[in-house]
């Protein structure tokens, strides 16, 4: 099954759709929380050598979908370095996750702009958003995301293989990400199998392939006791000193906050000064 499945994403990436709800938000176009989306085929232009990893500049955005209009990201401005991590704090409710997911492209913004490595996400069609993500970011979705007929190793082996990597390769690495998140004896096991937190660090393993240049982590210490969550830190901070990565945090978690290179502080959809 995971051949099959992999076999068609890699062929219809960055297009494809899963049936599963699992893994549709890793390639899915974004939803329409509020205004237009661009849809124009704008190709993705070449990732320039910024040292601003994440330009966001004046992000507003109003859910309309249900009720009254509610404004959940207000006058967003923020610069993140190439190869540092920045940390989004803040209570429950405060925006992160929406916050996130306009970073990652899947919610447009009402109104504003957002820069990865130069290029211009928000001009792009929906269909380059989904191949710049494809390309460039790792996400750790808060509630997990794993394909629950999937062994923890397929699940990291099967976003290899969206990637273009298949065969032993993608075995090996698979392998060897579990093995950073310290999970080499629950490889062949299902998600039902792991605790919530094994769960969440196959999720971070699995955001993890193919080196990607920015990723993007909701709430990753959440099920974490302190050792573990301390693991999954201090890997993503290597990768970001190693490797040139940008990562990106949304937590409330104050263990997570000696991590930090920045802090951004969202309450009610603002950065508070
Ligand atoms: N699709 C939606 N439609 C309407 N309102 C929404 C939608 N998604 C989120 N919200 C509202 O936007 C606000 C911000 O939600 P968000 O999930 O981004 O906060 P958060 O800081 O991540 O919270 P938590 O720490 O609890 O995950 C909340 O008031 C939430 O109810």
């Amino acid at each position: 099954m995971l051949l099959r499945l992999a076999k068609s994403a890699a062929e219809s990436a960055p297009f494809f759709r899963a049936d599963s709800t699992a893994i549709a938000p890793l390639l899915a176009a974004p939803q329409v929380a509020t205004s237009p989306v661009a849809t124009s085929p704008v190709a993705t232009s070449p990732v320039a050598t910024s040292p601003v990893a994440i330009a966001l500049r004046d992000i507003d955005l109003v859910f309309r979908s249900e009720g009254e209009p509610f404004q959940a990201l207000r006058h967003i401005n923020l610069e993140i370095p190439r190869g540092s991590v920045q940390l989004i704090m803040g209570p429950a409710g405060a925006g992160k996750t929406t916050l996130l997911q306009v970073v990652a492209g899947l919610l447009s913004p009402t109104a504003g702009q957002v820069e990865l490595l130069g290029t211009n996400l928000t001009q792009l069609s929906r269909a380059a958003q989904a191949h710049f993500r494809n390309r460039h970011l790792g996400i750790v979705f808060q509630d997990y995301n794993l394909l629950r007929s999937l062994t923890a190793l397929e699940n990291v082996e099967l976003a290899l293989n969206i990637k273009g990597v298949f065969g032993p390769s993608a075995r090996t690495e698979a392998r060897s990400l579990l093995d950073a998140v310290g999970l080499e004896s629950r490889a062949n096991v299902l998600p039902r199998q792991l605790s919530g937190g094994q769960q969440q660090r196959v999720a971070v393993a699995r955001a993890l392939v193919g080196r990607p240049d920015l990723i993007i982590a909701d709430e990753p210490t959440s099920a974490l006791d302190s050792a573990n969550g301390r693991k999954v830190m201090e890997l993503l901070c290597r990768l970001a000193r190693e490797q040139g990565s940008t990562v990106l945090i949304a937590t409330h978690d104050p263990r997570v906050r000696e991590f930090g290179d920045a802090i951004a502080h969202l309450e009610d959809g603002q950065i508070q000064a």
